[in-house]
């Protein structure tokens, strides 16, 4: 029997509707988090600067964030943790129970369905399905993987609002496509590739190597800007100092363009330094930058 589906994912939120910013809403379950933490060891009312220290955000930044959600706690005590958690929760609609159906259960589907910190955050792991016919009829966390023909008839029938994407590449666009077709208004998206959904269908990326990558952006700007603070103030010959070894930039610097060369003999090509850094990081950017101008 199909079952009535519930409330949309997406833009019937209190937050599209009162215009919380995006940012405001990408903080909030940072803020849950702590304030879960703080629940958790009996605490009862929390300060600002305790809240904002605990999520890792500035306690303007915080207080900014939670006006939004018309909570302004009280002078000289704080905000009440439990009446905060409950706030945050409803705005982020995590009152009602969400279903989430897994597509692709490889090394991550795997480990998706089996991480426990969904269910107790609001979201029912309800189907696993994949096109492998080695794979279906596996059971993995008590779930019986089902086969990618009824993925359709599984979302209508358990009302699944939220789809997670777990295949390779290739497979994501078509995934997608079935999935949205079939009713889901919320794509959680690992593969490494952008989706294209219709509007009113939101889509998430997770992608663990961006975040890699902007660490190690701001690792190499930590790593410069020591450099440059360990540098005598005496004036002297500079030259050299943040070039070569000595600068982490050097190594992201593009390779010394080459002579045009006549034939090389084997030898001398073999023993040349390989020409390689530069190809990977460079897709990577353009694609993070695509996804983010989508
Ligand atoms: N975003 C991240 O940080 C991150 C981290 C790890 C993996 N990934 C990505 O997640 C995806 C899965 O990685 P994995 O290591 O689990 O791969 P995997 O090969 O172990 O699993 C992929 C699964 O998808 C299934 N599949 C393939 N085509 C399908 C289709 N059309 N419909 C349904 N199922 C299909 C396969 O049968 C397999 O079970 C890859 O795209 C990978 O790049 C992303």
């Amino acid at each position: 029997m199909t079952r009535p589906r519930p409330a949309r994912l997406v833009r019937s939120g209190r937050a599209a509707r009162d215009g919380i910013p995006e940012a405001t809403v990408s903080r909030l379950p940072f803020y849950l988090q702590a304030l879960t933490a703080l629940a958790e060891r009996g605490v009862a009312t929390v300060s600002s600067e305790e809240l904002a220290s605990a999520a890792g955000v500035g306690s303007a930044k915080l207080r900014k964030d939670l006006s939004h959600l018309g909570s302004y706690g009280t002078r000289g005590v704080g905000y009440e943790v439990q009446y905060l958690i409950y706030q945050i929760s409803r705005e982020l609609g995590l009152t009602q129970d969400w279903k989430v159906v897994i597509v692709g259960i490889g090394n991550l589907g795997h480990a998706l369905a089996n991480y426990g910190g969904f269910t107790s955050r609001g979201f029912t792991v309800a189907a696993l399905v994949d096109a492998d016919p080695r794979v279906v009829g596996e059971t993995v966390a008590g779930l019986t993987v089902s086969p990618l023909e009824s993925l359709g008839e599984i979302v209508r029938t358990h009302g699944i609002q939220i789809g997670v994407v777990a295949t390779p590449g290739p497979a994501a666009q078509e995934i997608c496509d079935q999935l949205v077709q079939a009713g889901v208004t919320g794509v959680l998206n690992f593969a490494p590739c952008v989706l294209t959904v219709p509007d009113g269908v939101m889509v998430r990326r997770v992608d663990l190597a961006t975040e890699l990558q902007i660490l190690a952006f701001h690792e190499q700007r930590r790593a410069v800007g020591r450099l440059t603070s360990e540098m005598p103030t005496e004036p002297q010959d500079l030259s050299g100092a943040l070039t070569g070894l000595t600068d982490p930039r050097a190594e992201l610097r593009p390779p010394p363009r080459e002579e045009p060369r006549t034939k090389a003999p084997r030898a001398a090509a073999l023993s040349e330094p390989r020409n390689t850094p530069r190809t990977k990081p460079a897709t990577a950017l353009t694609e993070s930058r695509a996804e983010a101008a989508g």
